[in-house]
């Protein structure tokens, strides 16, 4: 049996990390097994569908690299199935049609939930053998309601959470279509699930309450059952679940901050599910790694530092090459003058140990593109004139030697050790001759990249 998965979100909204989460571990399950992993946009909402919300989920996922085998089917593309499957179960007698008005149903409930009973729809229109059905109203338009079973439960092997037994009793005859014919949620996703013979459901464990409803109509279907896997949910910080209403950030917010797809990945992957204490992995580890056993069964937490500390470690990966592509649309965003400055790959190579962000790195690499502007104070503070026959100095040595970290530290010591000084009170003043902040990697590095003619140029001017 080919193994195939889907992913399976309403465009009303972006996609968020705990969607994102659900996708990749679909996804990862599909890829595991060498399987089908199919996307399928649930647009049926149409108060809340857009057409943005759809980019922006084909983009959140092709951000990540999660790409998909079949799809994107749209279920407002299959309405003529949807209308067609309702045909056939009124034929088969799986359902019927209900002439109540929503007046009705709610006095029905209101009369329920007044005598203590759990609010649902009596079975007026049900057809059983032998019963006799009110005459048909004139002027309604019936909805098509689904025969669930009366009696007995509905079981199934959870492959996250273990057995779950609904009571049949504790089920609706669910409307499967409405007044107008346009078919309702759980139909259509167990049509199409049985239509695009999707083997392993792994969903969010909201979905569970409407588990038993699709397996009821599959069964009736004679459709195959999928495995169901309800996956815990994502929190946000503030313990409340990720959704779309409750202000979760769009996936694509984490690459305007500077974060790479592959720690993303890399930190959702371990959001709720564990192999051993590995926390660094490639996603074809992961996909190797990934099975259903080793899920958490509680909800994850959303940790902002984790993600960064994961960000971190991937930048100091990355080669210079692919960092510097992407510093520097932001440097030039925020003005960067390149002419004379700096290669930015060597520049790059010095700040991305401390880099938790492509933004950090990039508002880091700055130093290295503006002309200084030493804040007077500070000047007045660090460049006493105790320490200016030792900048002097300095300046002098740096004609004859070779320009380099070695060579210019050499130099410094030099220097200190003439003066009697301790390397603050050189590193300092330089440091805000030749950048403008006192805040900078260790200056002989930051000097030797500058170039001579630069820091020469700097250290003239600014001393005055
Ligand atoms: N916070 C979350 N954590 C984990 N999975 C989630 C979370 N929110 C949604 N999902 C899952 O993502 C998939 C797609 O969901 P969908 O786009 O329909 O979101 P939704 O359930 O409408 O979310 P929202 O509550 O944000 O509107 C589903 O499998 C759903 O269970």
């Amino acid at each position: 049996m080919t193994v195939r998965t889907r992913f399976a979100p309403s465009p009303t909204g972006y996609l968020h990390l705990g969607g994102a989460r659900t996708a990749l571990f679909s996804w990862a399950y599909a890829r595991h097994f060498g399987g089908t992993f199919i996307l399928r946009i649930e647009d049926t909402d149409l108060e809340r569908s857009t057409p943005e919300a759809v980019q922006a989920i084909l983009d959140g996922m092709n951000w990540l690299g999660l790409q998909h085998d079949e799809g994107p089917f749209y279920q407002m593309k299959r309405m003529d199935r949807y209308r067609e499957v309702v045909a056939q179960m009124l034929e088969a007698g799986n359902a019927y049609l209900c002439y109540c008005t929503p007046e009705e149903v709610e006095a029905m409930r209101e009369r329920q939930r007044a005598i203590g009973e759990k609010p649902r729809y009596d079975g007026t229109w049900r057809p059983e053998p032998g019963k006799t059905l009110p005459p048909v109203p004139e002027g309604i338009r019936p909805v098509v309601r689904f025969k669930n079973p009366l009696d007995g439960d509905v079981t199934w092997n959870d492959v996250v959470k273990g057995t779950i037994t609904i009571s049949n009793r504790e089920l609706d005859d669910l409307v499967i279509a409405r007044p107008d014919g346009t078919p309702t949620y759980n139909f259509c996703v167990a049509v199409d699930d049985w239509d695009m013979r999707i083997t392993h459901v792994i969903r969010g464990d909201d979905h569970v309450n409407n588990t038993p409803r699709q397996i009821n109509i599959l069964r009736a279907l004679g459709a195959p059952l999928p495995e169901y896997g309800h996956v815990p949910m994502i929190l946000g910080a503030d313990g409340e679940k990720l959704s779309k209403r409750h202000g979760a950030v769009s996936v694509m917010e984490y690459p305007a901050q500077g974060f790479l797809p592959e720690a993303m990945l890399n930190y959702l992957a371990r959001l709720g599910w564990s192999h051993g204490d590995e926390e660094i992995f490639s996603m074809e580890q992961f996909i190797q790694w990934f099975d259903l056993d080793h899920l958490s069964k509680s909800p994850a937490q959303f940790n902002p530092e984790k993600l960064a500390w994961l960000n971190n470690h991937y930048i100091r990966q990355s080669d210079d090459a692919r960092l510097a592509a992407l510093v520097r649309p932001l440097l030039e965003k925020e003005g960067a003058q390149f002419d004379g400055a700096p290669a930015l790959e060597p520049v790059i190579a010095l700040l991305k140990e401390r880099a938790n962000t492509i933004n950090e790195l990039s508002e880091a690499a700055m130093l290295f593109y503006r002309q200084p502007r030493p804040d007077p104070a500070l000047m007045a503070q660090h460049v006493t004139e105790a320490v200016r026959p030792a900048l002097a100095q300095f300046i002098g040595q740096c004609r004859g030697i070779e320009w380099n970290k070695a060579a210019l530290s050499a130099s410094m010591k030099e220097v200190l050790a003439a003066h009697k000084l301790k390397m603050p009170q050189l590193a300092m003043p330089l440091r805000l001759l030749v950048t403008g902040q006192l805040q900078t990697p260790s200056i002989d590095a930051v000097l030797e990249l500058f170039g001579r003619e630069t820091v020469l140029a700097r250290l003239e001017k600014n001393l005055g």
